[in-house]
């Protein structure tokens, strides 16, 4: 895992799409990039500087877009992960619909979490015997959470299936999460971590996974072949192999 910290949230997001671009162009089998997004204020921000600045950058029509996670609301909610890449990228951009794999957050979590399960499993390229993605943006929340992987739903973190369903501690909201095994077979991490409040658990996740930091990112980051936080919560860079 490596840590760098940056000037400012833009300048994260720079570094971070630069990676991402770099995937992109090594990429040179003809065939669509599979990118999955995570969601939360993070992916806002990325979402209106790639719009801002990325336009004309990124081969967009390449891209199929899959998530990390989704909250259990419909499209049209403000707490829609989908809403939010929707209305701040694809429609700016005019990203056709069906390179636009979302998760159904309307309908009944665990039957949605068996529906994703399986079109990721059919849609993706396999590594070893579980799909692999081009590329996955994971986004850490304050509490050390990941993907919809909070501390107190660790056993998602070994869970055999590709999607499982969550549930938020505080607000109790149902997510549909993508599982540790498939965030850990091989796809590149990349992990901007922005926002107030993360300071702390940046610190914490330098220690790595132990029992006295048992959290879902710091098992993530610990166990990632390769995995890149791009921070601007002032902590000093750092890297551990
Ligand atoms: O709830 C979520 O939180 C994390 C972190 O979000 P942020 O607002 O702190 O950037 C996010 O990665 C995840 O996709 C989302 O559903």
């Amino acid at each position: 895992m490596i840590i760098e910290n940056f000037k400012d949230d833009k300048d994260a997001l720079r570094a971070m799409t630069g990676e991402l671009v770099r995937h992109m162009d090594r990429k040179d089998d003809g065939l669509p990039f599979n990118l999955a997004l995570s969601g939360g204020g993070t992916a806002q921000k990325m979402f209106a500087l790639w719009v801002d600045e990325y336009k004309d950058e990124i081969d967009w029509d390449a891209i199929r877009f899959f998530w990390v996670d989704e909250r259990c609301v419909p499209p049209t909610d403000p707490d829609s992960n989908y809403g939010h890449a929707n209305e701040l990228l694809f429609k700016p951009l005019h990203i056709p619909a069906d390179h636009v794999h979302r998760i159904h957050g309307e309908v009944e979590p665990g039957t949605e979490a068996m529906r994703y399960s399986r079109v990721v499993k059919e849609y993706l390229p396999r590594h070893g015997q579980l799909p692999y993605f081009d590329c996955i943006i994971l986004g850490i929340g304050g509490d050390a959470h990941t993907a919809s992987i909070f501390p107190d739903t660790l056993p998602l973190l070994t869970d055999s299936r590709n999607y499982a369903v969550s549930q938020h501690p505080e607000s109790h909201q149902f997510r549909i999460t993508m599982t540790g095994p498939l965030i850990l077979n091989d796809s590149p991490l990349l992990v901007p971590v922005l926002g107030p409040g993360k300071k702390e658990m940046l610190e914490e996740l330098k220690k790595g996974y132990s029992a006295t930091n048992p959290t879902p990112a710091a098992y993530i980051l610990s166990h990632a072949v390769e995995a890149y936080v791009y921070s601007a919560v002032f902590i000093d860079s750092f890297s551990r192999k």
